[in-house]
């Protein structure tokens, strides 16, 4: 059976006095991925809990939450409680991964770990059963814009190996640098929730933008299968 791919349009990319108007223009997509940002973990500040509550309000899209903040431990209860559907939290900012993965779950949200590029998968050996989506970062976190760092292809494939090791089947998700051109390459090594940032907002006609990229996706499944 044909594997799905869902489009995760990243509001970051989004222009932000239109918010709600920007939003309606997704509603083909799957999730709306919301960047978190604090200007510590990354040197980049974007928004908090508040803007994610308002997010959910404007838009039936489950929202994809990526938090890239120094303090998981501390800030995720916060955006648990925003109404984040489905949150991701770095494994370089936390000494307590299991923790986080239960405090999420407990909140009944769905739980991911998101790696930078120079931290290898098997950091998840211990962990990759509890989760329900590990997030692949295909740049270095920090800005959208920036182009796939082809080293991520590879990494890809040894994490879905990993999930066959375990016979765990997590959603891996992609994250930076996605669009139509490499979206078949990123499902073709296991990718199947692509998040695009400037490749939807970018343009002016983005249902038009999100069907490019999952059906551009879709063909490297196939190829998978
Ligand atoms: O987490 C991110 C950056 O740290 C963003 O989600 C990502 O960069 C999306 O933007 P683009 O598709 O333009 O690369
Ligand atoms: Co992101």
């Amino acid at each position: 059976m044909l594997e799905d791919v869902k489009i995760a349009p990243s509001v970051l990319s989004a222009d932000f006095m239109h918010l709600a108007d920007e939003l309606a223009d997704i509603r083909d997509a799957d999730y709306v991925h919301f960047d978190v940002m604090d200007g510590h973990f990354v040197p980049n500040l974007t928004f908090g809990p508040d803007v994610l509550r308002a997010v959910k309000g404007a838009c039936e899209l489950p929202v994809d939450a990526h938090l890239m903040i120094s303090n998981p431990d501390e800030m995720l209860p916060s955006y648990l409680d925003a109404g984040a559907d489905l949150v991701s939290f770095q494994y370089e900012a936390t000494a307590h991964a299991n923790r986080l993965v239960a405090l999420i779950h407990d909140h009944g949200a769905r739980a991911s770990i998101a790696l930078n590029p120079a931290t290898p998968v098997g950091m998840l050996e211990s962990i990759i059963d509890e989760l329900d989506m590990v997030l692949v970062m295909t740049v270095n976190p920090g800005f959208g814009g920036q182009s796939y760092l082809p080293s991520s292809t590879k990494k890809l494939r040894q994490l879905r190996r990993l999930c066959d090791e375990h016979g765990v089947r997590p959603l891996i998700e992609v994250d930076g640098g996605i669009s139509a051109r490499n979206a078949a390459e990123v499902t073709c090594a296991g990718a199947n929730v692509l998040v695009a940032g400037s490749a939807v907002f970018g343009v002016q006609d983005r249902p038009a933008a999100i069907a490019a990229i999952r059906k551009a996706g879709l063909t490297g499944t196939a190829k998978k299968a």
